[in-house]
Order: structure tokens, then C-alpha cells, then sequence
């Protein structure tokens, strides 16, 4: 055969190339032994060689179902790859806490391909958002500006905010003529406009949160495991545009130009009211006013910082509180004792304050069972890993994207008896060892907003059930009421009407929103009377049993 080739015998050329990809290979074969790469994968379904699991077999709808049929099959933690990057997908809160929390120095980072780089064109710098900046000192210092301006102690600046902006939420229920989902975005979106930037929009149709929402929904890929898997295609950032898969590219694009957009223009629209009056009563005013403006890296951090903020805060929120309204038209006899309770502790028709919490046990338990039933974020955000990983006998390499099926833990019958029924009563227990929230992600990228949602979700709670009583749904098929994307909310929604036994709602008068803002030193605060939160810190303590 070799004669046929080459019949004035073999080339030394070739000898030399032939010897040399034989020694590459048993390089490369010896090194991934010695860096622990001989134990297997994780089990989980097998693709094709170096293309891995097709597009068509990655789960996009009502995924974190799919993820827990298949971890009946392979386990609680489910390994593919796409294009040599390899997904892990874990269905287990002991592996999710040992590989998030415990290992959280080598498994905090994000996803980044070659072809995310293309959002710096249009957003003067690469990777701005916290929530997608790699593991590193930028993210160490945008998680810092969130950590100082929405850890528990600061978000109390927030209460008077959410008090007004619920108080009306709840006000325009029975009258209103939009349609539910739509006024619990609006909320979601006016709490948290007036907070950050100090603006008061009047609807979410308004073009700064409408380029929000638009954020938001174009960044799917990042939420749903394996989606993503094409932007590790070998040179695919150099596609052009014209070429078979180069409209991701465009994509890539599109979705800088929005985030450029839905962050620059509540920034401007501070800035030109700082301009115009001398100064701006929000958050934004605030910290800029205690920076450099020489100083572009600070100041594109506080830009984001707002946008971020928003951005993390618009669907998720929403979802949570549609989550409330769908489970109160589904369980008739749980929205009834939720309202016994508010009457029997505040007295008929007493609006809620952020001081009552502690005070009703029933409605803490009913905020808790919403965040498990149906978290807004089924399987959080992926964490990638930076190092390799030997798990229980498993081989989870470096740059994996490690995803946690929260939907499958807070749905674990082990733990949570009848788990797909809503009970707020299996909260009530006095060790309290079920009800930590799972909904905010795991480990150092565990949600930074929460505890500013859990204020907001909260209290909508508690005041729509002083207020109103919520109409029957078929209580049938429950997944059928819901989306099937990353982020998850009912598509259809109750009817509201004003509760029959009490005269309309009497409201405690509110403190004057904020002229100017302060953030409280943690220590400050800490004795301050206004601190709701200090007495329900995170992990949330077991609920007082009356
Ligand atoms: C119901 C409401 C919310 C839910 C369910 C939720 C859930 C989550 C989840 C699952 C993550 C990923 C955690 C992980 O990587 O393990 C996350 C990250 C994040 N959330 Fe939230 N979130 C909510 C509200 C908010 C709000 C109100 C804000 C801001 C005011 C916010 C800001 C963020 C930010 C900045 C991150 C990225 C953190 C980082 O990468 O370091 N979230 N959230």
C-alpha cells in the first residue's frame, strides 16, 4: 500500500510529521491522565463525536421537567457536551451544595465564548453585566457597589418606596382594566425605576422599561443549558454575517445595541436632571455624587450597576407575585385563611406594613411556598467551573457550565411531601429546616437582589389578601398554565374582586418618599426601629409558631 503511494519509499518529511502527531496524541492522552481526567463523565445522554448532543435533543421547553425524567435514568447529576464544551446539569441539593457552596473558589464563574467579545463594540466594554462578568476582580467590585446598596440592612431605604407603589398596585386591582400580568409588571418595573434612578414611570409600556423587558428576553441562551452550545464552534465569531449560523452573530450585536440602549437612557435622563436642578433625589444621584467622574471605570460600573439592577429585577419579581395570584385562584381555602389571619391580627380591612411581617406567621408561610412551588429561575443561572472537578467518582472538567435544577430540589417528595401541591403548612414546622429559600442560586453568585425582592413579594402579598379576594381557576393541570422559556410565569391570570366582608381598605399613612438618599452603614442600621430585616435575616429563620 505505502508503495503505491510512495514509491520512492516513505518521505523523511513525513516520517518526522507521522512521529510527531503519534507523540502529540500520547501527550495529550498522558497529561488529561494525570490531571485526573480518568474518571468518567457524569452518566447522561451520548451525542455524536466532538458535535455532541444535536440541537434538537437539548431540552428548551419545560426543561427542568425533562432534566428530572432524565435523572431517573442517570442520576443526580447529568453530564452532555456541545462542540467540546461539556454542561452538567445537577438534580440534587446535596450536589448542589457541595459543588456550588463548597467548591464555590473553582465553580463562580460564567460562561464566556470567543463571540461574546462582539458585545464590546457596542458596549464600550466587554461583559459589563454582573451577572455575566467572569469570576475575577471586576465582578469582586460590581458585586461589591450591589452588595453595599442592597444587602439586607440597605434595602430597608427601599420600604417607603414599595409601601407607596404596592399601596396603589393594590388600589388599581379591582379597577384597573389591564390585564393582571401586566400591572404586576408595571409594578415590579415602577418600584424599581423610582428606587435606582429615582424615576417614576407610569407604565411598563413606557420605552425605557419596554428596552428592559426586551433585555431580558434576548437572553434566553444563557438560561436554558446547552443553547448556547453553538458559540463554541471552532472561529465561529469570524463568521460573516451573510453565512450559514452568522445571523447569531448579528444577534450578538442586536443585543449589545439593546443593553447600550436600556442602560444609557435612564443614565441620561439622571444626569441631565442633575444638570438641569443641581441635584437628583435616587440611588444613581447619590453615588455619583460620592465618585470621581474622571474616573470611567467607576462610573460604568454604577451605570450597569442601575441597568442591572432593573434588568435582574423585571421578570423575575413579576413571576414570583403572578406565581402568588395563579396559587391563591388554584387554593380557594388557602387565600381564605391567609385573609383569617390578616383580619384577626391587623383587624378588617388594616393594610399591611413592612413591621407586621414578623406578626403573621400564615402569610410569611404562603411568601415561602411561592418561592418554592414555582421558582422564576427553574434551573437559576449556570455557574462554569475553573478548574477541574472529581466529583463522587465523576470527572467534571475545567469551563463546564454547571447548572442546578432548583425546580427539581424544591420538588423533591423526600423532602417536601405532595411537592407539586401548594401548602404553605409545611413551612410552619419549628425546626424550619425546609424552608430556605433555594429560588435566589447557590454559592458566590447567589441573587444580590434578594432581599429587595423578598421585600416586594412580600408585601404585595400581604396587602393583596387585606384587600381583595382572587376569583377560581381550574385547579387541573398546573404546567399548563405556565411559560415553558428560562424565565418562567403564568400566561393566564385570576380576576380580582374588592373582599365583601370589609369596607374599603384603610391605609396607615406612609412616610414621604426620600429627597435624598442614604445608604445605612451596617452597623448604623443595625439598631435602628425600621428594620424588619434584621429580624427575618437570610437564610430565612424558621417562621414563629403562634
Ligand atoms: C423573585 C425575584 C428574584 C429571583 C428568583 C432571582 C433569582 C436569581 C438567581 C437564581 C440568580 C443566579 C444565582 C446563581 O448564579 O447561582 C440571580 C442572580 C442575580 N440577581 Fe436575582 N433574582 C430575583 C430578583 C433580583 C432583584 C430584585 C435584583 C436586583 C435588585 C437581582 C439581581 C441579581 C444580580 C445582580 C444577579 C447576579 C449575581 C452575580 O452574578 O454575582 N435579582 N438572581
Amino acid at each position: 500500500m505505502i508503495d503505491y503511494f510512495f514509491p520512492n519509499g516513505f518521505p523523511p518529511t513525513m516520517w518526522s510529521s507521522a512521529l510527531a502527531f503519534v507523540g502529540l496524541v500520547l501527550g495529550i492522552l498522558c497529561l488529561r491522565y494525570i490531571s485526573g481526567d480518568n474518571y468518567p463523565y457524569p452518566p447522561g445522554p451520548k451525542g455524536f463525536w466532538y458535535i455532541g448532543l444535536p440541537s434538537s435533543k437539548v431540552p428548551s421547553k419545560k426543561f427542568w421537567l425533562t432534566y428530572i425524567e432524565w435523572g431517573k435514568k442517570y442520576g443526580d447529576l447529568i453530564h452532555f457536551s456541545r462542540f467540546g464544551k461539556h454542561y452538567v446539569v445537577i438534580n440534587s441539593l446535596q450536589a448542589a451544595r457541595d459543588i456550588l457552596d463548597k467548591q464555590a473558589r473553582v465553580t463562580s464563574d460564567r460562561p464566556h465564548a470567543r463571540v461574546d467579545e462582539l458585545y464590546s463594540s457596542s458596549l464600550l466594554d466587554a461583559l459589563v453585566l454582573t451577572a455575566a462578568i467572569p469570576y475575577s476582580d471586576k465582578w469582586r467590585k460590581a458585586r461589591k457597589l450591589f452588595h453595599q446598596n442592597l444587602r439586607a440592612e440597605a434595602t430597608v431605604q427601599f420600604h417607603p418606596i414599595q409601601s407607596q407603589k404596592i399601596r396603589s398596585f393594590v388600589e388599581g386591582l379591582v379597577l384597573s382594566e389591564e390585564a393582571l400580568k401586566n400591572q404586576i409588571s408595571t409594578l415590579s418595573q415602577k418600584i424599581m425605576f423610582l428606587s435606582i434612578y429615582g424615576l417614576d414611570i407610569s407604565n411598563n409600556k413606557e420605552d425605557m422599561p419596554a428596552r428592559t423587558r426586551e433585555t431580558v428576553e434576548s437572553v434566553d441562551d444563557r438560561i436554558i443549558p446547552g443553547l448556547d452550545g453553538y458559540k463554541y464552534i471552532p472561529f465561529f465569531h469570524l463568521l460573516p454575517s451573510w453565512f450559514p449560523g452568522g445571523r447569531h452573530i448579528a444577534a450578538v450585536h442586536a443585543v449589545g445595541e439593546i443593553i447600550s440602549e436600556a442602560a444609557n437612557n435612564p443614565w441620561d435622563a439622571v444626569q441631565q436632571q442633575i444638570k438641569s436642578d443641581g441635584h437628583h433625589a435616587s440611588l444613581i444621584a447619590k453615588l455619583l455624587s460620592e465618585t470621581d467622574p474622571d474616573d470611567k471605570e467607576e462610573m460604568d460600573r454604577i451605570k450597569y450597576f442601575g441597568f442591572q439592577s432593573i434588568a435582574a429585577a423585571a421578570d423575575t419579581t413579576m413571576s414570583a407575585i403572578s406565581t402568588f395570584f395563579l396559587a391563591m385562584s388554584l387554593y380557594p381555602d388557602v387565600q381564605s385563611k391567609g385573609q383569617e389571619e390578616l383580619d384577626a391580627i391587623l383587624g378588617k380591612g388594616r393594610m399591611p406594613t413592612f413591621d407586621d411581617r414578623p406578626s403573621l406567621p400564615y402569610i410569611e408561610a404562603i411568601f415561602r411556598e411561592v418561592m418554592r412551588w414555582h421558582p422564576a429561575l427553574p434551573m437559576g443561572l449556570c455557574h462554569d467551573s475553573i478548574q477541574d472537578i472529581a466529583y463522587n467518582g465523576y470527572y467534571i472538567p475545567k469551563g463546564t457550565s454547571i447548572y442546578v435544577n432548583i425546580w427539581a430540589i424544591t420538588h423533591d417528595p423526600s423532602v417536601y411531601k405532595d411537592p407539586d401541591q401548594f401548602i404553605p403548612e409545611r413551612h410552619l414546622h419549628k425546626d424550619g429546616n425546609i424552608n430556605s429559600i433555594l429560588a435566589y442560586g447557590f454559592g458566590r453568585r447567589v441573587c444580590v437582589g434578594r432581599y429587595m425582592a423578598n421585600d416586594t413579594i412580600w408585601l404585595t402579598i400581604a396587602a393583596t389578601l387585606a384587600a381583595v379576594k382572587i376569583s377560581s381557576l381550574p385547579n387541573e393541570n398546573v404546567e399548563d398554565y405556565y411559560s415553558d422559556g428560562g424565565f418562567c410565569s403564568p400566561n393566564t391570570l385570576p380576576f380580582m374582586t374588592r373582599k365583601v366582608e370589609s369596607a374599603p381598605p384603610t391605609f396607615t399613612p406612609l412616610s414621604p418618599l426620600p429627597t435624598a438618599y442614604s445608604t445605612p452603614s451596617a452597623s448604623a442600621s443595625a439598631s435602628t426601629s425600621a428594620q424588619p430585616l434584621s429580624r427575618i435575616p437570610y437564610p430565612l429563620s424558621p417562621i414563629p409558631i403562634a
